[in-house]
C-alpha cells in the first residue's frame, strides 16, 4: 500500500489539550450508543493538522453593554491576537454583511474585514454557514481567540449548541458564554410575559451563561443591586458574578475559562474593577461576596416564574449507576418537552412542565465521580450532552467519597427531577 494512502495515526484527545493546538486526534466522549441527533460524535480525523481557537460567546439583552465590553476587551492589553464579531451574530443568514474587527496584540492596531463564505463551501451543507465564516478567517489571519456577540434578542441555546457541536469537525473551541445584564432594567426583562408560558429571551441568556457581568452599577442603588443579584443567582447558581461600569473587568476572568471542559466554574460574586476595597458594594445584602451558590439547599426558585434551577448531590458511582446516570441523562434530554397547556389561570400560562410534564432542560453542568476515582465533568446544552473524563482523572485528585453534582437549568426543573434522577441511578 502507498504510505499516502495509510489512515492518520489517531491520538488520544485526553493526551493533547484542545487549548494547545492539538494535530489528528480522535476524540471518544463516552458516548458509546449509536443513537441519533443529540449525542456529541465518537470520533474525528482533522487530517489538516489546524490549530484549535477558543471562542467566547457574548449574549446579553438589548443595550446591557455588550459592544462596550468588546470596545474594551479590543483596546485592553491581554496578549490575544483576537478577532471580535461585532455585528449581531444570530440575527440573519447575511453572513457577507457582518465583519471581524481584530487585534493585533503587539501594536493594538484594529482592522475589519467582513466576513466571506470559503469558495466552494462545501462544509456549509452540514454546519452553520457563520460558523464556517468565522473560523475560515480566524484560520486565514492566526487569530488566537474570537468573540462573537449575539444580538439582544437572541435565544442563545441554539447559537452555542451549534458552536460547541461545531468542535467535533471545526476550527473552533467554545471556551465559554459571557452575559451582560444591564441592573436597572433585568428584573423588568427577566418578568417580561411570553404566550403561553415560554421562557423569554433575556431569562434564557442568564440561563445558559458561564459568566455574569452585572453592568450599570453606576445607575442602581444597594438595595437594587442586591435584589438583581439574588435573582440572577436564583436562575442560574452555576454563575462567576462580577459587578461592573461600562462593562469594565479584569479580562483573566472572561478568557481561559474553559467552561466546556473543566469542572463547572466555582460560582463566585466578585465586586466591581473599579473598587479598591473588598466588601461589596451593597453592604444591606447579608451575604458574604464570596459565597457559594451551590451551599444552599438543592430547592427550585421560583421569582421569575419560569426558569428554575436544581442542584443534586450524588455520591460517586459504581460503573452500573454510571450507565443508568447516562441513560436517565438521556431519557431527560433528548425528549421533546410537552407542548404548553393553552390553560391560563389569572392570566398566566399553566406550563405542562409545571403540571407533571417533562422540564425542559435549557442548560445542564456537573461533576461525575465514581467508585473507582474517575472524573467525568457533565456539559448539556439544550438535548445535547457530554460526559467527558477529565484528564487528571484516576490520578488520586479527587477522592471518591467527595461525590460530585448535578445541576439542571430549564423551565419545569424541581424536586421531582431530582427524585426521578435519584431513584433512575438507584442511589
Ligand atoms: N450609565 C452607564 N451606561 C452604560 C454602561 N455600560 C454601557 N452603557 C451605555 O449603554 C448603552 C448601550 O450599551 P451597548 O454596549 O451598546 O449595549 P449592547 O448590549 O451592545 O446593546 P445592543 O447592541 O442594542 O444589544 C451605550 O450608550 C453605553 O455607553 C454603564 O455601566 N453605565
Amino acid at each position: 500500500m502507498d504510505p499516502e494512502d495509510e489512515a492518520p495515526e489517531l491520538i488520544d484527545i485526553d493526551d493533547a489539550s484542545p487549548y494547545e493546538g492539538r494535530t489528528g486526534s480522535s476524540v471518544n466522549d463516552g458516548d458509546t450508543s449509536a443513537s441519533a441527533g443529540s449525542s456529541r460524535s465518537a470520533a474525528k480525523v482533522d487530517a489538516y493538522e489546524r490549530r484549535k481557537v477558543p471562542l467566547t460567546i457574548l449574549t446579553g439583552y438589548l443595550g446591557a453593554g455588550k459592544s462596550t465590553l468588546l470596545d474594551y476587551i479590543l483596546k485592553e492589553q491581554h496578549g490575544y491576537k483576537i478577532a471580535v464579531c461585532m455585528n449581531d451574530f444570530g440575527d440573519s443568514t447575511d453572513i457577507e454583511a457582518k465583519s471581524l474587527t481584530l487585534t493585533d496584540p503587539n501594536t493594538g492596531a484594529q482592522s475589519s474585514q467582513f466576513l466571506s463564505l470559503p469558495n466552494g463551501c462545501l462544509c456549509c451543507s452540514f454546519k452553520d454557514m457563520g460558523i464556517a465564516a468565522i473560523e475560515e478567517m480566524a484560520h486565514q489571519e492566526g487569530v488566537e481567540w474570537v468573540m462573537v456577540e449575539l444580538t439582544g434578542l437572541a435565544d442563545p441555546g441554539p447559537i452555542i449548541r451549534g458552536f460547541w457541536e461545531n468542535e467535533e469537525m471545526g476550527d473552533l473551541i467554545l471556551d465559554g458564554v459571557v452575559c451582560v445584564v444591564d441592573c436597572r432594567n433585568v428584573l423588568k426583562q427577566l418578568s417580561e410575559q411570553r404566550p403561553a408560558g415560554e421562557v423569554n429571551e433575556a431569562q434564557k441568556q442568564v440561563a445558559c451563561a458561564d459568566v455574569i457581568l452585572l453592568n450599570k452599577t453606576d445607575l442602581v442603588d444597594s438595595g437594587r443591586l442586591s435584589q438583581v443579584e439574588e435573582t440572577i443567582s436564583a436562575i442560574n447558581p452555576t454563575l462567576r458574578v462580577y459587578k461592573t461600569q461600562h462593562s469594565i473587568t479584569p479580562l483573566d476572568g472572561l478568557f481561559d475559562l474553559r467552561a466546556f471542559t473543566s469542572a463547572p466554574l466555582a460560582p463566585t460574586t466578585i465586586p466591581p474593577a473599579s473598587s479598591h476595597t473588598h466588601t461589596s458594594e451593597s453592604s444591606d445584602h447579608a451575604h458574604d461576596d464570596s459565597h457559594d451558590h451551590n451551599d444552599r439547599p438543592s430547592q427550585p426558585h421560583a421569582h421569575f416564574g419560569r426558569i428554575t434551577t436544581i442542584t443534586i448531590p450524588i455520591p460517586s458511582l459504581s460503573s452500573d449507576q454510571f450507565d443508568r446516570l447516562q441513560r436517565f441523562l438521556e431519557d431527560t434530554l433528548w425528549s421533546i418537552p410537552d407542548p404548553p397547556s393553552a390553560t391560563t389561570s389569572g392570566g398566566i400560562a399553566i406550563e405542562t412542565a409545571e403540571k407533571g410534564g417533562r422540564p425542559e432542560v435549557l442548560r445542564t453542568k456537573g461533576l461525575v465521580r465514581t467508585a473507582e476515582g474517575r472524573e467525568y465533568v457533565l456539559q448539556g446544552v439544550t438535548d445535547v450532552f457530554e460526559l467527558k473524563e477529565l484528564p487528571s482523572s484516576g490520578s488520586g485528585g479527587g477522592s471518591a467519597a467527595d461525590g460530585g453534582k448535578v445541576v439542571f437549568i430549564g423551565k419545569g426543573v424541581d424536586e421531582r427531577l431530582k427524585d426521578r434522577l435519584l431513584a433512575a441511578v438507584n442511589v
